[in-house]
């Protein structure tokens, strides 16, 4: 068992902790001018909670809990519906020690994680993933009212682990094996098994799922549990007291549009399916339509809730760079999705962009592709940096909190996001940059991945509508 009672509260306690200060921040940083009531109204409605999690207790039919496994000729089976502790024994002896991922590498740290684990080439399973019909409640939650006919979520068997008696894995997030990969599924076999809760958490959330409690039942029909929870979302199995916890771990990815992205291309016309509550369509609806918000046009922005990988590519920078950014817009995960969609569905264009914070926060600059610094450098102060991401780079200068010296040409026209939800910090880059003023300096330029829309003029907008039926109530 790892750590005391107390040394698990005192660490959920620290996170907990952080995660309120996070929340109280994003909160404070909110444009205290915000006054729009539609604004207010649309924020309110997006606060709902989402789900990032889905767990649940499903029957599978007879003879789907057989696994064969052995690494040599002689393979031996086991019916995890009726197994003895002995053949359990069996199967958790013939595993290897689970390893896990740290820094690009698997490795085995039995105080971080100490469970068995059977690799793909070492077991088959009974069990089908499709016929138990979990994915037809797992998809709904990836897809997050995303339209199936272009995008695919695919489940992947990744691994049968067994966790016995003081068997535990501390909190991770699991190790994304592929951009694309969203989101991780974990089903449970029914064998008797205490204590070995599998604890969730995400930004100020934190879920239970407590296989053991929640398998034990009377009934004799078999039966799995299942948790689907999305990649950056930190778990735990806390450590097994009794008995033998029998797992099969899915990756889950989501496929197709992946194919042909760009930030070029059209994005591919979907019929304006929802999974947002209707207070949330009906207020952005609403706030689109009203004279008052933002009549010439402009942007609106969302922080985004979910961490996604990223890559940097380094081969053709610029266009790379541009693309990379915009495949964040396939695999977005829950509230991130489901915003994407609404915004789509009332006829508007997400996109990706880093919003740059310059110069101590007094520039602001939002821009289509992630910046590498390193070479860049100038004259006078800092000046000259906002200029390079807005002239050479074609970044647009937002939100700016005072008078700004441009060196070349015209200084830019400056635009302002309305910010909807704050922006927040899970998807943070930075890079740094040589100012040259009577002595060189280093300095750091901080940005943050969000959502941005642009919103065209009022009277488009209600042109717009009325060729369409209303996306509201
Ligand atoms: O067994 C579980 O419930 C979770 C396992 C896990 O976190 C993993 O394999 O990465
Ligand atoms: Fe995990």
């Amino acid at each position: 068992m790892f750590g005391s009672e107390s040394s698990y509260e005192h660490r959920r306690q620290k996170t907990i902790q952080a995660q309120k200060l996070w929340q109280e921040e994003q909160e404070a940083w909110l444009p205290e001018n915000e006054k729009h009531n539609g604004v207010l109204r649309l924020r309110k409605a997006l606060q709902v909670d989402m789900k990032t999690i889905c767990s649940g207790v499903c029957s599978i039919a007879e003879g789907k809990t057989i696994i064969f496994y052995g690494k040599d000729s002689e393979a031996r089976r086991i019916d995890l519906a009726k197994a003895s502790p002995a053949e359990l024994e069996h199967l958790s002896s013939s595993c290897d020690h689970a390893t896990f991922g740290r820094a690009k590498e698997d490795v085995l740290d039995e105080t971080y994680r100490k469970a068995g684990k059977l690799n793909l080439e070492h077991f088959s399973a009974t069990f089908d993933l499709l016929e138990s019909r979990i994915m037809d409640v797992v998809r709904p939650f990836i897809l997050q009212g995303d339209n199936e006919q272009f995008v695919t979520v695919r489940p992947e068997l990744y691994k049968l682990n067994v966790y016995d008696k003081g068997a535990f894995f501390k909190a991770h997030k699991d190790t994304p094996r592929g951009e694309n990969m969203v989101a991780s599924l974990v089903v449970v076999f029914a064998t008797a098994h205490e204590g070995d809760a599998l604890v969730l958490r995400h930004k100020n959330k934190e879920w239970i799922f407590n296989s053991g409690v929640e398998l034990a039942s009377a009934d004799s029909t078999p039966k799995v549990g299942y948790v689907a929870f999305f990649s950056d979302v930190e778990h735990e199995v806390l450590p097994v007291t009794s008995g033998y916890r029998v797992t099969l771990t899915y990756n889950i990815y989501l496929e197709k549009l992946l194919l042909n992205a760009s930030s070029e291309s059209e994005v591919i016309p979907r019929a304006p399916v929802f999974n947002m509550p209707n207070q949330a369509q009906s207020a952005l609806s609403d706030l689109l339509l009203d004279p008052t918000f933002l009549p010439e046009g402009g942007l609106i922005g969302f922080g985004l809730c979910h961490q996604y990988p990223f890559r940097e590519r380094v081969e053709d920078y610029g266009k790379q760079e541009r693309e990379a950014l915009q495949l964040i817009l396939n695999i977005l995960k829950g509230n991130d999705r489901a915003i994407s969609n609404l915004c789509q569905g009332l006829g508007l264009k997400p996109f990706i962009r880093v919003i740059y914070s310059l110069r101590g926060g007094r520039a602001v600059v939002m821009i289509d592709h992630v910046v590498k610094g390193g070479t860049m450098g100038g004259y006078d102060g800092e000046d000259f940096i906002s200029d390079e991401l807005i002239k050479e780079m074609g970044g647009v200068w937002i939100n700016s909190g005072g008078p700004h010296k441009f060196y070349y040409g015209e200084p830019p026209k400056e635009q302002r996001v309305r910010w909807i939800t704050p922006m927040t910090s899970f998807n943070a880059t930075d890079f740094s940059y040589m100012t040259y003023g009577n002595e060189a300096s280093l300095e750091h330029a901080y940005g943050n991945f969000c959502l941005i829309c642009k919103v065209g003029p009022v009277s488009d907008r209600i042109a717009t509508r009325s060729t369409k039926a209303s996306g509201s109530e």
